[in-house]
């Protein structure tokens, strides 16, 4: 596969795990943008290149790539329900960059559709006719997402997903593989839904189902991840910038 045309625009990718170096890739060979480097907390950084490209303290990298120069994109795993990429989501667009979203060359986008910024989409992705994407969403490889869903911010979506037309999915849920969300359902927030389950009734927020007919499981989806339900706190209060004063010299 040959690089394609590129439009001048760099990016930032935030992380430098598999997810990261799978956004390299899709980036680089199926997007206009230009990677220039990659960003990690400084607890996290263990090598300072990557694909040749600078690996450097995400503390920092407001300072060595400016926000006026610059797009980001956060490319890391589903942890925590979500709560990691989430968390770096915020704090990346309080430095104040501006985000890109990959949408495969190789999806099925209706004309209609509206996506967020920091989506990634792989291939084979069917989404159909006034579906709406927030944004922070990743729809792994070959999911249908019916006509007139919407998938709420920081949700990830794996692969082989049925989500049939007019369902919503709520903020923060992981949608497990092969599973199937019956029509007009309604995911609350949080959720967790196994591999290979049929959704076919509302469900709760922050529980996590699992087999067919799904039914919540003894256990929610805060306990099993150990994080909070953060439904009253505004975005501001949970991802607030770290806010640390960096000498200009570096
Ligand atoms: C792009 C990507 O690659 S993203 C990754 C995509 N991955 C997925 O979608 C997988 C998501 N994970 C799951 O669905 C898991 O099966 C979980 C989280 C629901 C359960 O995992 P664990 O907590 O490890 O449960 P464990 O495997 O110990 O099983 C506990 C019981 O639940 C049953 N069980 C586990 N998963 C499922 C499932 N998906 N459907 C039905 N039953 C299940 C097991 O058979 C077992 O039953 P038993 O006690 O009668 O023997």
């Amino acid at each position: 596969m040959d690089k394609p045309k590129k439009n001048g625009e760099k990016l930032i990718i935030v992380g430098a795990g598999e997810s990261a170096e799978i956004a390299y890739e899709y980036f680089t060979y199926d997007s206009p943008y230009e990677i220039k480097a990659f960003a990690v907390e400084k607890e996290h950084l263990k090598e300072s290149k990557l694909y040749g490209l600078p690996v450097v303290p995400f503390e920092e990298v407001q300072l060595l790539y400016p926000v006026e120069k610059y797009k980001a994109f956060v490319a890391i795993a589903q942890t925590k329900l979500n709560r990691l990429r989430t968390r770096l989501y915020y704090e990346t667009k309080n430095k104040g960059y501006q985000f890109v979203s990959y949408i495969s060359s190789k999806a099925f986008i209706w004309r209609n559709v509206t996506i967020g910024e920091n989506c990634f989409i792989f291939e084979h992705n069917v989404l159909q006719h006034q579906v709406n994407i927030g944004n922070n969403v990743v729809l792994w490889s070959g999911n249908h997402v019916g006509h007139r869903s919407i998938i709420k911010d920081n949700c990830f979506i794996s692969s082989h997903v049925v989500i049939a037309g007019g369902s919503e999915i709520g903020e923060s849920c992981f949608i497990g593989i092969n599973s199937t969300i019956n029509g007009a359902v309604k995911i609350s927030k949080d959720c967790f839904i196994s591999s290979g389950a049929l959704v076919n009734k509302n469900t709760k927020k922050g529980k996590m189902y699992i087999g067919n007919p799904a039914k919540a499981s003894k256990i929610d989806s805060y306990r099993y991840f150990n994080i909070e339900d953060d439904t009253e706190k505004s975005k501001n209060e949970i991802y607030t910038d770290n806010n640390i004063e960096i000498p200009i010299e570096i």
